[in-house]
């Protein structure tokens, strides 16, 4: 961006103390939340490197504030513009990038943020990428071992390879033979695993049959950032986590039809030893007396007969008979330019990239609709959907969707 908005200097110039006059304008946008809080973001070198800095004028307090800073930040690329959404949260789109890295949420008073404010004792803020398009929520499957999760979810792969993705998940367990690290799970040292759980990389993780397990924040936008919707095979208490995370999800507990042939599958299956079966057997009860606990899960599925259990799972997930492998529309990736403007009219935002002296009415205009975003930070705040706006002969705007 050229000058900095007006919004910048009317705003912010008479209430700072002498010296502080922010210096890099242009670099930094300046966001009035609520009254007394006013959100500076801004490209600032760091050890040589240029990072997305957030800081935080008090008015109240006349005081900066260096908030935590949570989630994945945006990668700094030529100019960026922001604009306040409902008190909660703020839009920064990135100049210079493309529609699948541009828009970006910095949450300053979502629950997340709130709840990690009381959590850290300190100001938080939370960075979230849009994603555009309609995502589903993710799917959550939880069961004893051996009751057949991992069967049931290659199944779905299968047959749906462009709708869903698998969250692979960190363990410190050794890999099966069968298993290939990075496709079924990240295979990692306890020490290397209790460093990224501290280091805040993990939406929830877990100690289950002696061993460490979590998904990190990473693998699940991996899977958003494809589009596609996202499967999370985890333990019960790994549910109960994601069920108090701010990952809005569909639940799902698979129970085996007894006891004995949860024992037969798990023995049948041939990758643990007998001191193993044993261990996944008394945690078994425990999980299915927990699998039944009210509120947690969404959907109980008995896995009797595995072809009758998957289309029940088909079922819930609205996949009917008819549909098919329905490939998820990519939309045209939308530049925009480092010079532009934003506007809010309810939940659109008007981006208008039509540099000022060579202006062609409303040439190069884009509507970003947030009116059905769903999820958030950590991680991806999806639904996003953009439009190109085109000036009519008789000067009202019209609208095409890009996908
Ligand atoms: N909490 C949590 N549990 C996980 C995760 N990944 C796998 N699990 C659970 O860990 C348990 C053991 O998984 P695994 O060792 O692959 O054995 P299996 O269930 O017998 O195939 C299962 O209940 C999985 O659902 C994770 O990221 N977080
Ligand atoms: N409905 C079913 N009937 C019989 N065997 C099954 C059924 N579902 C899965 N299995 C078998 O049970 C074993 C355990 O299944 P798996 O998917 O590995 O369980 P989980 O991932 O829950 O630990 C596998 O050998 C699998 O082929």
């Amino acid at each position: 961006m050229g000058e900095a908005p007006a919004f910048f200097d009317d705003d912010l110039r008479g209430d700072f103390p002498n010296g502080l006059l922010l210096k890099s304008k242009g670099c930094e946008t300046a966001i009035n939340i609520g009254c007394n809080k006013t959100y500076v973001i801004g490209a600032t070198e760091k050890e040589s490197a240029c990072t997305i800095g957030v800081r935080i004028f008090d008015k109240s307090t006349s005081k900066w504030v260096i908030p935590t800073v949570l989630g994945t930040k945006p990668k700094p690329l030529g100019g960026h513009s922001a604009i306040a959404l409902d008190e909660d949260r703020i839009l920064v789109i990135k100049g210079n990038s493309t529609s699948d890295d541009c828009f970006w949420f910095l949450e300053v008073n979502t629950a997340f943020v709130r709840e990690q404010k009381t959590r850290l004792g300190t100001e938080v803020v939370a960075w979230s990428k849009g994603v555009i398009g309609e995502s589903e929520k993710p799917i959550v499957i939880s069961g004893p071992s051996g009751v057949g999760k991992g069967t049931l979810i290659s199944k779905l792969m299968e047959e749906f390879p462009s709708m869903f993705g698998f969250s692979v998940s960190h363990t410190t367990r050794a890999p099966r033979n069968n298993e290939k690290n990075g496709v079924h799970y990240h295979f990692t040292e306890r020490s290397v695993m209790e460093k990224d759980i501290k280091d805040e990389k993990f939406l929830e993780f877990a100690a289950v049959h002696g061993n460490l397990y979590g998904t990190s924040i990473e693998a699940v936008e991996v899977v958003t950032d494809r589009r596609k919707r996202c499967i999370l095979d985890i333990d019960v208490q790994g549910a109960r986590s994601v069920r108090a995370s701010s990952l809005e999800a569909v639940f799902i507990f698979v129970c085996p039809p007894s006891f004995e042939e949860l024992e037969k599958r798990l023995r049948s299956r041939g990758t643990e030893t007998e001191e193993q079966i044993q261990k996944r057997l008394r945690n078994a009860k425990a999980e299915l007396e927990q699998g039944n606990s009210p509120g947690l899960f969404d959907h109980i599925l008995v896995n009797d007969d595995l072809n009758k259990c998957y289309e029940n799972l088909k079922k819930l997930l609205g996949l009917g008979d008819s549909v098919k492998t329905t490939k998820i529309p990519v939309p045209k990736l939308v530049q925009i330019p480092p010079e532009h403007i934003v506007s809010k009219i309810d939940q659109k935002i008007l981006i208008n990239c039509t540099v000022p002296e060579q202006e062609k009415p409303a040439a190069n205009m884009f509507m970003l609709d947030l009116s059905s975003i769903k999820g958030g930070a950590p991680g991806r705040t999806r639904g996003l959907s953009i439009y190109a706006v085109e000036p009519s002969t008789n000067g009202s705007i019209g609208s095409e969707m890009l996908s």
